[in-house]
């Protein structure tokens, strides 16, 4: 397969798989800042680049509606990703983040926006490396302008961008196949409200088994379990982070949390994140942590319901409570916020739990990128530590 693009960049290519002569690292040296072209690269005259300002009611409002219309769908056309507003604010806008990555595409007549990239910064340790990336999202180009190699300058354009901040490593997933991926996960997912589920399209019922029996299947207690499991607050994120640093040592490639990136990225925000904990009632000892970010999806072509409520499972800590007792505990608080489904990567630890609490393998798969920094050995998905939104 011709990857006229992706052969042009400093990204592990698929004719150097198994070449261990290659040393594992940054593939290519910064270049002097004053060396970094300091122009953006050429649109079509027809376009012009804009830079988002997400802190902008009306121009988050922009983005959600070309990201509603235009972003990712299953191989069936059955789902198209529905980021909230709220979550792309947040998502968006982390600690030290630049609204120079956050790009956009516009019709120069109309001033429409019809293309988006985007761009934060964070710290990922790759083995004992702790690399300042650029983690990239939310590419998007509107569906009438697909294959017009919008996509390549794009790319180049953020690039650009995150060199002008003295960043030359990047990382990203994607459902389709590129040079090269460093590992490919699978979603599974937890049947929340089967019904709904079924009356989509996604899920069959079962051989022998009646709507009722299904139901029952995948019931779930009304409250948790687990002693001491309350939802995170401010006043637990240096437990946290504490925590969270432990059990993320053990991974090949995993974010470096600061208490800064644990505030952020894992304290609750209605709707886009949740996040609890166990504290221990005789020593209040933080012991247990799980979390899931709330990104629904616009359900195509069905007359019955026309939005799906998933969670994600985010990152999930622990040390005390057996992690199938945890996450069954995020599967009741799941359902009691109304939930559809509950959905789970086979990365970290995940694979100890997903057969044991009911989820089923998806069809679809998510490969991990870094962009100019090679692994030489291919990380497993069991060995991975960073999950992207
Ligand atoms: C040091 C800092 C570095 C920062 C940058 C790091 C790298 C960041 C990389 C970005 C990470 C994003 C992560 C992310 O956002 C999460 S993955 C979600 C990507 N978005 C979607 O799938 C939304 C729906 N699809 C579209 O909007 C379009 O199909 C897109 C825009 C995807 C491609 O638009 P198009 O109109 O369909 O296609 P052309 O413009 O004609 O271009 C064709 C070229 O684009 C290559 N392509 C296709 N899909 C890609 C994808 N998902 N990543 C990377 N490359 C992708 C393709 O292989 C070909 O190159 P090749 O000829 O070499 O094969
Ligand atoms: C019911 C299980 O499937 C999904 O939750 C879902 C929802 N929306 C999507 C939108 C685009 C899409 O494109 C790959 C997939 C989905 C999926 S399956 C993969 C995500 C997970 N888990």
């Amino acid at each position: 397969k011709q990857h006229k693009f992706w052969e042009t960049q400093p990204v592990g290519q698929f004719k150097d798989v198994g070449n261990s002569g290659l040393p594992e690292g940054p593939i290519e040296d910064p270049t002097p800042l004053s060396e970094v072209k300091q122009e953006p690269y050429n649109l079509p005259s027809l376009y012009e680049w804009v830079t988002c300002d997400m802190d902008n009611e009306e121009t988050c409002a922009e983005v959600y509606n070309l990201l509603t219309n235009n972003y990712v769908e299953d191989d069936e056309n059955m789902f198209r990703f529905n980021y909230s507003k709220e979550f792309l604010g947040w998502a968006l806008r982390p600690p030290g983040y630049f609204k120079s990555w956050h790009i956009g595409v516009k019709v120069r007549a109309s001033k429409k926006l019809v293309a988006f990239i985007a761009g934060v910064p964070a710290r990922i340790r790759v083995r004992n490396e702790v690399v300042s990336m650029a983690e990239i999202n939310f590419l998007c180009v509107h569906k009438k302008l697909r294959s017009k190699r919008l996509a390549p300058v794009m790319i180049k354009e953020v690039t650009r961008r995150v060199h002008l901040e003295n960043i030359w490593q990047a990382a990203y997933t994607a459902g389709v196949v590129l040079p090269t991926p460093i590992t490919t996960c699978q979603y599974w997912h937890r049947s929340l409200n089967p019904k709904k589920l079924i009356d989509v399209g996604f899920s069959r019922l079962g051989a022998r088994m009646t709507m009722s029996r299904t139901i029952k299947l995948y019931k779930l207690p009304d409250s948790t379990v687990t002693s001491g499991f309350r939802k995170m607050e401010l006043r637990d994120v240096p437990a946290v982070t504490r925590l969270l640093r432990e059990y993320l040592a053990q991974f090949v490639v995993a974010p470096d949390f600061d208490e800064n990136d644990v505030e952020h990225w894992l304290l609750p925000r209605e709707d886009v994140v949740d996040s609890y904990l166990v504290e221990s009632p005789e020593t209040h000892e933080v012991t247990d942590f799980c979390s899931f970010y709330a990104l629904p999806s616009s359900i195509l072509g069905n007359q019955n319901y026309s939005i799906l409520k998933a969670a994600y499972s985010y990152y999930n800590v622990s040390t005390k409570t057996p992690l199938l007792r945890l996450m069954n505990d995020a599967l009741i608080v799941a359902k009691k916020k109304d939930y559809d489904v509950f959905n789970a990567l086979d990365v970290m630890e995940n694979e100890a739990f997903l057969k044991e609490l009911k989820f089923g393998p998806g069809d679809g798969q998510l490969h991990y990128y870094l962009y100019n920094y090679r692994l030489q050995n291919a990380v497993k998905p069991s060995e991975l530590g960073l999950v992207l939104l």
